[in-house]
């Protein structure tokens, strides 16, 4: 393997074991800048989190940062064809923690997804996405405050796995004949011209997710599960996700029939309070968040809805430029901003830093490292109270002074 990666000379790995993690006072980060605007935000990120912990522990505990290679920089870094290098994965499982800016995917034709492909290789298959509003942040709905959920969203299956044939295509054509001829489909219009994806979605696939969020639900004091599905169409994939969701809340969690069910609670065994089991249809779903969303607590669901939700519920809170996110199994959490390159604003040191400052956040949280969690919060929380923020919370906030991704990150932490 080549070595295109300097390992800090000072540092630790962090390691874990059976899921437990064990982090020395110096453990050494692995993170990739992200393209586009990936320059703009991971170094401020990178100042936050340096200036937070020095702040919260002196000098007994401190980052020491390893950069790796994906998207654009990689193919500098290595050669033109290389985009995901196997020496970044074998740092991520090497080092167990780590964080990521945005990843370019061409739309149409053109590679697959970088950020898809990390989640897959590495079989991350939890996108934990917590959405909440901070006072102050402008927002187009009445009562933001009333948003306090926490997406997991299923990040290895579903359409993302990928399994896609272009429309004319040979692998198309056999499919469709396929479908026609051995499996009695009847549906498929204009069969020359119509591409063709495939959606898997499995029991194990479905139960580990569930499982997780209703974990979280318990360890985090949460009044609710909702699994979000369209499961009136897909029948066998969403429909399935639902059965196999509420399944496992009976089986794993005691979780008993509310009035003849589906819905179902349970009682939470750290608090011994309710925790209602529930589902949604998707499309309901994104109405709901608009409407209700004091209803809502934990969600869990596929990949796409996941996806779609993530940034509707992102944009009730002040858009995705303050939206964070973990990728995770039980080993191995990479960290990463929800929004994309934004190409547009690459370079320009404009936005808002706040989605891959606020995934560091619960990077530090999940290092058990909570003073430094805290204090960067708290940093967050008195430059938006303070007014000092990026383009896209001042073009909608009275009186609010204007300032660049690199000023926003300085003021957090002039607020820690
Ligand atoms: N995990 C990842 O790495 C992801 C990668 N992508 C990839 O990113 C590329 C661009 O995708 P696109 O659909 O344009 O989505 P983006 O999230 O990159 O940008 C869409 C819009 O969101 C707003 N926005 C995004 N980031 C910020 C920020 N930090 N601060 C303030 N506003 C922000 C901007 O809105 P406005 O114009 O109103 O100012 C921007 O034009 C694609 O290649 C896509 O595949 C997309 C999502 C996730
Ligand atoms: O991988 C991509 O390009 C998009 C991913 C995405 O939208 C997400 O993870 O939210
Ligand atoms: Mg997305």
């Amino acid at each position: 393997m080549s070595t295109n990666v300097t390992i800090p000379t000072e540092g630790q790995a962090i390691t874990c074991d059976n899921g437990q993690l064990c982090v020395p006072n110096n453990p050494i980060i692995p993170f990739i800048e992200g393209d586009g605007i990936g320059i703009d935000v991971t170094p401020p990120m990178i100042k936050v989190v340096n200036a937070a912990v020095e702040k919260a522990y002196s000098n007994d505990r401190k980052i020491h940062w390893m950069e790796v290679y994906a998207g654009e920089k990689a193919t500098q870094v290595y050669d033109s064809e290389t985009w995901l290098p196997d020496e970044t994965l074998e740092m991520f499982k090497q080092y167990k923690v780590g964080i990521k800016g945005p990843l370019t995917t061409p739309v149409g034709g053109g590679m697959r997804s970088l950020n898809v492909a990390l989640r897959q290789i590495l079989d991350l298959y939890v996108c934990q996405r917590p959405v909440q509003w901070f006072t102050g942040v402008p927002s187009p709905v009445k009562k933001p405050s009333e948003v306090d959920m926490v997406i997991f969203r299923e990040n290895s299956e579903d359409i993302y796995a990928g399994i896609e044939y272009k429309a004319g295509s040979d692998q198309a054509k056999k499919m469709i004949n396929f479908l026609i001829d051995e499996m009695g489909a009847t549906k498929i219009r204009f069969t020359e011209n119509c591409g063709i994806g495939i959606k898997p979605v499995s029991k194990e696939g479905t139960e580990r997710l569930v499982r997780k969020a209703i974990q979280y639900a318990i360890d985090h004091d949460r009044e609710s599960v909702t699994l979000v599905h369209k499961g009136n169409i897909m029948k066998y994939t969403e429909g399935a996700f639902k059965e196999w969701g509420y399944q496992l809340a009976r089986d794993e969690f005691g979780a008993d029939f509310i009035a003849g069910g589906p819905w179902c609670s349970l009682v939470n065994p750290k608090t011994g309070k309710e925790i209602i089991i529930k589902d949604v249809i998707a499309d309901a779903m994104l109405q709901q968040i608009l409407l209700r969303p004091a209803e809502y607590s934990v969600i869990a669901t596929l990949n796409l809805n996941g996806d779609y939700i993530s940034d509707a519920l992102a944009a009730q809170v002040g858009g995705i430029g303050i939206a964070p996110g973990a990728n995770m199994n039980d080993d191995i959490a990479i960290f990463e901003a929800t929004h994309g390159t934004a190409p547009k604003y690459a370079g320009l040191n404009k936005v808002n830093p706040g989605s891959v400052i606020l995934s560091a956040e619960m990077m530090l949280r999940h290092m058990g490292w909570v003073e430094a969690a805290d204090l960067l919060l708290k940093g967050m929380s008195g430059a938006i109270n303070a007014k000092t923020v990026t383009y896209d919370f001042e073009r909608l906030m009275d009186g609010a002074t204007l300032v660049t991704c690199s000023e926003f990150g300085d003021c957090i932490i002039d607020h820690m």
